[in-house]
């Protein structure tokens, strides 16, 4: 019996009038007999063939990958394909057809719509996708890419408390209110966020088109373009979440029947059809290893996930999901891993400009479709190097040894062994930290754990880049744009970014560094949104990083501070940033285009320092509030056609939010 209803899943018919071959040499039925249309996939192919019911011959083949269909008539249709001939001398390509009667018009319709689902069940399950992972060839990725960095990167995007980092991002796709465990251990979240909003308030462009979700991880994009109505979803990912995305939209029959989860990367995996539109989140989120948990999730496993009207529930996931966590915008909390420097660290954007080339119709849309990184000179670098420290320790009495248990992730470059001498009750030296302790508290409890918490003023290397949320009165002048379009980029342009800097100093201080963020375009038929990773904005899981030099610049209030941010791509999915900044001679006396001082560092942005421990620096943020108006404004690097360069007014949250 189940074999029966397999070989039923494997193979569908059709009876037909007749059908005539072309060129038209032979009519291929007689009134007596009728002609039979069978689709079927196996391991090896999918094809569609045609024979006569009394015939014993194979009869006509298509190869259903490169076979097309079209309607001649309500009753009439005519199927072609490529075929090929050996001769002595060549290789020639012929098409080959036949003309298709129906007996009736329904029948024409149930046709047409099989021979799309059997053309698409060909790729997937065909020769080309193998247990839906690609066979594909060494691809462009593994070319630029090192392996070792690639493994590391897909491991990290196949656990799925780093896919639920993002998904709890609140501007991003997060829940309105934090993701919460229901006592049936439904793991629920809201979906909302400025990709809910963005693709949901633009119908009109998913409606009936076919959708590419470029790097899907959990589906959740995908599952938003289907319930915007488009047609089919193929959702392509290169990591495990896979299992999980197809589990999540297996608990979504209604949409996922037109959601197809394909394992591999974007560079190398096949598509049946093109897309309309292009939906995908290449906005780097850096990967690290997560430290230790403060909180745990429990999701229980296999129940199905759903969505109903504007809400998500995910609950097919299966593990205890560590997590550390602080508050955002929306007073839930997240995870604080993850930025999204400059926009272009992970590479991955350039995955993103491949699958435009390689799936996209021409004039295809991509959600978003610009990208704008913003760079700032910041002064007080104080502030950048104080971290609020709460340890959890434990403290031997015989030895007098401190031992760290669990530490936050802003000391991630900290040795974990590190020895830390007790030199009075309430205090504590650290030795391995460059830093000095500052009020500290100790408080033991019934266990005879040592808790310790306190503020540590730490000299952090200039050299690394500092991830953390900032309070965008820092900025000493108006930020610049780089502004990347991602329907015309090329993918080599990303290899080496160049961003000339020209500031002009609003205050006299010093100028400590740069501070960047990013921002991202939807431009919807409908409405067009922006989601910013601005500081001031409400705070994403991206955050905001700064670069800082080597040495301070003394800017007076007017003064022009100008310089390059050159960005080289490397194989370790990121970059090597190399700034350099010069106060401008300035005032009576000065040498045209004079340059007063000059500053500099080299940074690889794949290993910057997170300062993500202190409260939030920015006490406005609210998540429903216009975005607080900056006291220094912006100027933009570039021109393009339409006003990219305005500030977001609003935050970009969805409609449930509003
Ligand atoms: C930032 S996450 C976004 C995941 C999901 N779209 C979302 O918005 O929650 C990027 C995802 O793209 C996947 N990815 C990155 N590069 C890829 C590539 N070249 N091909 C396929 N997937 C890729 C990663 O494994 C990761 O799951």
């Amino acid at each position: 019996m189940e074999d029966s209803i397999e070989q039923m899943r494997k193979q569908k018919e059709f009876t037909l009038i007749s059908i005539s071959q072309l060129p038209y040499s032979s009519s291929y039925a007689t009134s007596s007999s009728s002609v039979v249309a069978r689709f079927s996939v196996d391991s090896g192919s999918g094809e569609l063939r045609f024979h006569q019911e009394s015939e014993s011959s194979d009869g006509i083949h298509f190869d259903l990958r490169t076979a097309q269909l079209f309607k001649l008539g309500p009753i009439e249709s005519i199927c072609i394909a490529e075929g090929s001939e050996i001769s002595k001398e060549e290789e020639k390509s012929y098409s080959r057809g036949v003309v298709i009667q129906f007996r009736m018009k329904e029948e024409s319709v149930a046709f047409h719509c099989a021979f799309e689902h059997w053309k698409k069940e060909a790729f997937v399950q065909g020769g080309r996708l193998v247990n839906e992972t690609v066979l594909g060839s060494k691809g462009k990725f593994e070319d630029k890419i090192e392996a070792s960095s690639a493994k590391m990167y897909f491991h990290y995007y196949g656990q799925l408390l780093h896919q639920q980092n993002m998904l709890q991002d609140f501007v991003r796709t997060g829940s309105k209110s934090k993701l919460t465990v229901l006592p049936e251990n439904i793991l629920h979240c809201l979906a909302s966020g400025t990709y809910y909003a963005a693709i949901i308030e633009n119908c009109a462009d998913f409606s009936g088109k076919v959708v590419v979700d470029v790097g899907a991880g959990s589906g959740i994009l995908s599952l938003f373009a289907a319930q915007a109505g488009a047609k089919h979803v193929y959702a392509v990912e290169a990591s495990d979440m896979v299992d999980y995305a197809r589990r999540l939209i297996a608990g979504n029959p209604v949409l996922g029947q037109r959601i197809t989860i394909i394992k591999g990367k974007v560079e190398e995996v096949e598509l049946p059809e093109k897309a309309d539109i292009l939906i995908s989140e290449p906005m780097g989120t850096y990967v690290f290893l997560a430290s230790q948990s403060q909180s745990q999730w429990v999701i229980d496993s296999g129940v199905s996930a759903h969505i109903t009207g504007e809400s998500t529930l995910f609950s097919s996931l299966d593990k205890s999901v560590p997590s550390s966590s602080m508050a955002l915008a929306d007073g839930s909390s997240s995870s604080v891993e993850g930025h999204g420097t400059l926009l272009v660290n992970e590479r991955m954007l350039e995955s993103y400009v491949i699958a435009r080339d390689r799936f996209l119709v021409r004039n295809g849309k991509m959600f978003p479709s610009i990208g704008r990184a913003a760079v700032g000179c910041i002064w007080r670098p104080s502030a950048m190097n104080t971290y609020l420290l709460k340890l959890q320790v434990r403290f031997d009495p015989n030895t007098l040894e401190i031992i760290v248990l669990d530490h936050p992730k802003g000391l991630k470059s900290v040795p974990y062994t590190a020895s830390w001498i007790p030199f009075a009750a309430t205090s504590i030296a650290l030795k391995s930290i460059n830093g000095i302790v500052d009020s500290l508290a100790t408080e033991k409890n019934a266990l005879g754990y040592l808790w310790i918490s306190g503020t540590i003023v730490s000299r952090v290397s200039p050299l690394v880049p500092v991830v953390d949320a900032f309070d965008p009165r820092l900025l000493v002048a108006p930020a610049i744009f780089h502004i990347i379009e991602f329907n015309s980029i090329k993918e080599e342009e990303l290899y080496e970014i160049e961003i000339p800097l020209k500031f002009t100093a609003s205050v006299g201080t010093r100028v400590h560094g740069l501070a960047c963020w990013f921002d991202v375009w939807f431009n919807g038929s409908t409405v067009q949104r922006w989601l910013t990773t601005a500081p001031g904005a409400p705070t994403t899981h991206w955050y905001q990083l700064r670069c800082v030099l080597s040495q301070p610049l003394y800017v007076m209030a007017g003064q022009e501070i100008t310089g390059r941010l050159h960005m080289v791509a490397h194989n370790a999915q990121s970059y090597t940033v190399h700034l350099t900044m010069s106060a401008k001679m300035w005032g009576p006396g000065a040498v045209q285009g004079g340059i007063l001082q000059t500053s500099s560092c080299t940074l690889d942005l794949k290993e910057p320092y997170y300062r993500m421990s202190q409260p939030q620096p920015y006490a406005d943020q609210q998540p429903h509030q216009q975005m607080p108006s900056q006291d220094v404004g912006f100027q933009t690097e570039d021109a393009v056609e339409f006003d990219v360069t305005q500030q977001p007014l609003q935050n970009s949250g969805g409609p449930l939010n509003q």
